[in-house]
């Protein structure tokens, strides 16, 4: 698709400084319905540009025909399984071409063969070197109707489920009793949420782009027509309105105690399927902010320039989850009630930011290390076009973050703090601080170290 300087610059604009683009893995076993929920995300993209690596078994690629002509760009597998690509280059260099900015996407998902292994497929995603790629969190579908029987033949299943950020229990219209029970069991801290044909809301995975004010009066495409209908269609259907069961709320406050935050995203309740927003930390000395996304029990921070007045605005989706209370537990983390934060505050909320050592490394003046080791720093806040040059250079750092991130615990993390000196060197705090680990629901899944079978699904 032909796309307009105007437009680019539109699409760049919207994606702000960052130019990382998420990767969702989307698994779960055969028939569970995943290229249903997959064409339900795509018909409900609406202007944010999905890519999808479609995995399929056999020589006819019929989930690939499937999906064709909804997606933007998208690229199938023929080896069969992706777990088979065991250097993990084919996956890779397929990662590679969609985040690359040429191809403009906001979003990819790769959905994983119901005989793909997740772990492999997170690790692989975890270990890109690729400075585009960034780990979006891993959703396990779970079939409601088939799920009991299929675990007594193939225990792994549990594992996959314990793994998970979010589980979308899917097909309760023909759950098996007590499913629920045993997949929320199952899953632990992750969110697990039931769906029918893979209705969900499709912001619970992903930030709608909205249009770019300056792309201008445009002709109608055949994508407008279509979701038009679907606007439609919905009117007629209210089942597929997904959203309608959660509940949103907005918080908006001001500049937050960086640790009682942190605190605050560790225990957040299970119903709370998706936070997305940007905070301002109250540090004398720092401004501070970042994008937090959390998509079930992963979380995501990035650092960006701080909004002009200096306030934090988080909105919150979720089943069942007590809106007063939220609101009143965020408020408890302002700065204003909570107290003064110092520079040691920050490094519990540091953990979740991908790359410290460039997202959070330009101190208090709106810049941050562009990861070239030239000491130069970039400013943020003043070209949010042009932000893809903040990444030059700075892939592996991310993932060196995030392989440090599944290889120890956070229990002591606290008393660990109490040793760091005065003055913070975030990219030093990364190598000898106790590394994030709300980064993934279980992360010794993925750390190379822990075998799958010593894995407690319980946790
Ligand atoms: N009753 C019911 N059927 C569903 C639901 N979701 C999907 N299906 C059906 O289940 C079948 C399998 O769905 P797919 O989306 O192809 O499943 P998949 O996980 O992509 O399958 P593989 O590619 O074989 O792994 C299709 O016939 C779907 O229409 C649901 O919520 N309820």
């Amino acid at each position: 698709m032909a796309v307009s300087g105007q437009q680019r610059r539109g699409r760049q604009a919207r994606r702000g400084a960052s130019r990382r683009v998420p990767v969702v893995i989307l698994a779960g076993f055969l028939g569970a319905g995943k290229t249903t929920l997959l064409n339900h995300l795509l018909a409900g993209a609406r202007g944010t540009r999905i890519g999808v690596v479609v995995n399929d078994f056999g020589s006819v690629n019929v989930d690939a025909l499937s999906v064709a002509g909804q997606v933007d760009s998208m690229v199938s597998l023929e080896n069969g399984c992706l777990c088979c690509a065991v250097d993990a280059s084919g996956l890779d260099r397929m990662l590679s071409v969609l985040t690359d900015p040429a191809a403009e996407l906001d979003l990819v998902v790769v959905e994983a063969s119901g005989l793909a292994e997740p772990r492999s497929l997170v690790r692989l995603v975890l270990a890109s070197e690729d400075p585009y790629v960034e780990y979006g969190g891993l959703v396990e579908l779970v079939d409601a109707a088939e799920f009991p029987a299929l675990r007594e033949r193939h225990p792994e299943l549990a594992d996959q489920v314990a793994m998970a950020d979010l589980v979308v229990l899917n097909k309760v219209d023909r759950a098996a009793d007590g499913v629920a029970d045993l997949v929320r069991e199952l899953a632990g801290p992750a969110p697990v949420l039931p769906a029918e044909f893979g209705r969900i809301d499709p912001e619970l995975l992903f930030d709608r782009v909205t249009a770019a004010p300056d792309d201008g009066p445009r002709q109608l495409t055949f994508d407008d027509l279509r979701l038009a209908e679907a606007d439609t269609d919905d009117h007629d259907d209210h089942s597929a309105h997904a959203h309608a069961v959660y509940d949103t709320v907005t918080v908006e406050t001001g500049p937050l105690h960086p640790r009682r935050f942190a605190a605050f995203l560790e225990t957040r309740p299970a119903g709370l399927y998706r936070m997305k927003g940007t905070v301002t930390v109250g540090v004398p000395g720092r401004r501070d902010a970042y994008d937090v996304h959390t998509v079930g029990a992963y979380v995501r921070a990035e650092r960006v320039a701080p909004p002009g007045d200096q306030g934090s605005r988080l909105v919150l989706i979720g089943a069942g989850v007590d809106a007063a209370t939220l609101r009143a537990e965020l408020e408890a983390c302002s700065t204003a009630a909570a107290g003064e934060a110092d520079e040691q505050d920050l490094l519990p909320l540091l953990r979740y930011v991908a790359d410290p050592s460039r997202d959070a490394g330009g101190a208090a003046d709106g810049t941050r290390d562009d990861g070239d080791g030239d000491g130069a720093d970039r400013a943020v806040a003043d070209d949010p076009v042009d932000g893809g040059d903040l990444v030059d250079g700075g892939g592996p750092a991310n993932a060196a973050v995030h392989a440090a991130s599944v290889a120890a615990a956070d229990t002591e993390a606290d008393e660990a703090y109490a040793d760091v000196p005065a003055t913070v060197d975030v990219a030093g705090a990364a190598a000898s601080e106790p590394p994030p680990t709300g980064c993934v629901a279980h992360p010794e899944a993925f750390d190379g170290l822990v075998a799958p079978d010593e894995i407690d699904p319980e946790r």
